[in-house]
């Protein structure tokens, strides 16, 4: 059996001001992407117009199958739009199919499955892209043990995978994205295969994280009370093709505790979203 390390609480702690000198924004134009498949062309996105914010968090939601995922990884430098531009912090990124990879090297990506090497320990795990980057065993090590503390798992650092818990194993894995200091950090579904209790307190620590590193985050999820707890705005894409249906600000105040789910603005907002899901029946 493993355990949560993390302290229970419903009120986040307060938080450093973020360094807003490292993170980007996002500008996405006119983005179609078109797979290709034995049986015709799929139209996964179309026309995917976006502006993201440096330091914003930004939530990506809808039904599936309606390109949140494929949107993520046109962000994330894994899939060339077929159209369309992407730039991050004014560099072009993705431009008719080229990618700059030193833009793209700059950006921390966590997925449903933590991913991690079964092999490293927790600490060798998080400090792997620093390794790949060349910096030496004793500087990767401590900032390692810094970020094991950042997203709470000190007194784990020497422990392997197995021995965690999914939620742990999940924040290892953003331990890990965080490593090279990204400019922005792309989240698809990663707290999607926890229960709804370590959901929940993930999500109060990804907001403080957020705040403490500065980064823009993009989150997909499949759950709206989760895109909007953590979200500056909401974009809300609808399927065949995948296009932008509207894009909600949540302008709750923050730092949000969990109490914020009981309040009647974030009822109305998830209540709004859930009505226009419900309206593409
Ligand atoms: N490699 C692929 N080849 C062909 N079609 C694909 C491929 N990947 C995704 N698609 C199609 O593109 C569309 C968008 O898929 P995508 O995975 O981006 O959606 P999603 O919103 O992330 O779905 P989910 O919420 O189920 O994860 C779907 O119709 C899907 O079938």
């Amino acid at each position: 059996m493993t355990q949560e390390t993390v302290v229970r609480r419903s009120e986040p702690a307060p938080v450093a001001p973020p360094d807003p000198g490292r993170a980007v924004g996002l500008r996405v134009a006119g983005v179609d992407k078109v797979y290709p498949t034995r049986r015709g062309e799929v139209h996964a996105l179309s026309g995917i117009d976006l502006d993201i914010g440096a330091g914003e968090f930004v939530s990506l939601v809808g039904r599936s199958g309606c390109g949140k995922t494929t949107l993520l990884r046109v962000l994330s430098g894994l899939l060339a739009p077929t159209r369309g531009t992407v730039e991050a912090g004014g560099r072009s990124a993705w431009v008719g199919g080229r990618r700059d990879d030193a833009v793209f090297a700059e950006f921390g990506l966590v997925f449903q499955e933590a991913n991690l090497f079964p092999w490293f320990t927790v600490v060798d795990n998080v400090a792997l892209p620093l390794k790949l980057r060349g910096v030496s065993r004793g500087d990767r090590r401590a900032r390692a043990i810094e970020l094991c503390a950042t997203v709470g798992l000190t007194g784990f650092e020497d422990s392997y995978p197995r021995e965690l818990s999914g939620g742990m194993r999940q924040r290892a894995a953003i331990a890990r994205a965080l490593a090279c200091d990204p400019s922005v950090l792309l989240m698809d579904e990663p707290f999607g295969a926890l229960d709804a209790m370590t959901r929940d307190r993930m999500n109060l620590e990804l907001q403080q994280i957020h705040a403490v590193s500065g980064a823009t985050v993009v989150f997909v999820t499949h759950s709206i009370s989760e895109a909007v707890f953590l979200a500056d705005r909401v974009v809300l894409l609808t399927p065949r093709p995948g296009r932008i249906r509207s894009i909600t600000p949540v302008d709750l105040p923050r730092p949000r505790a969990a109490e914020v789910e009981a309040t009647a603005g974030f009822g109305e907002l998830v209540v709004a979203l859930r009505r226009e899901l419900d309206q593409e029946d």
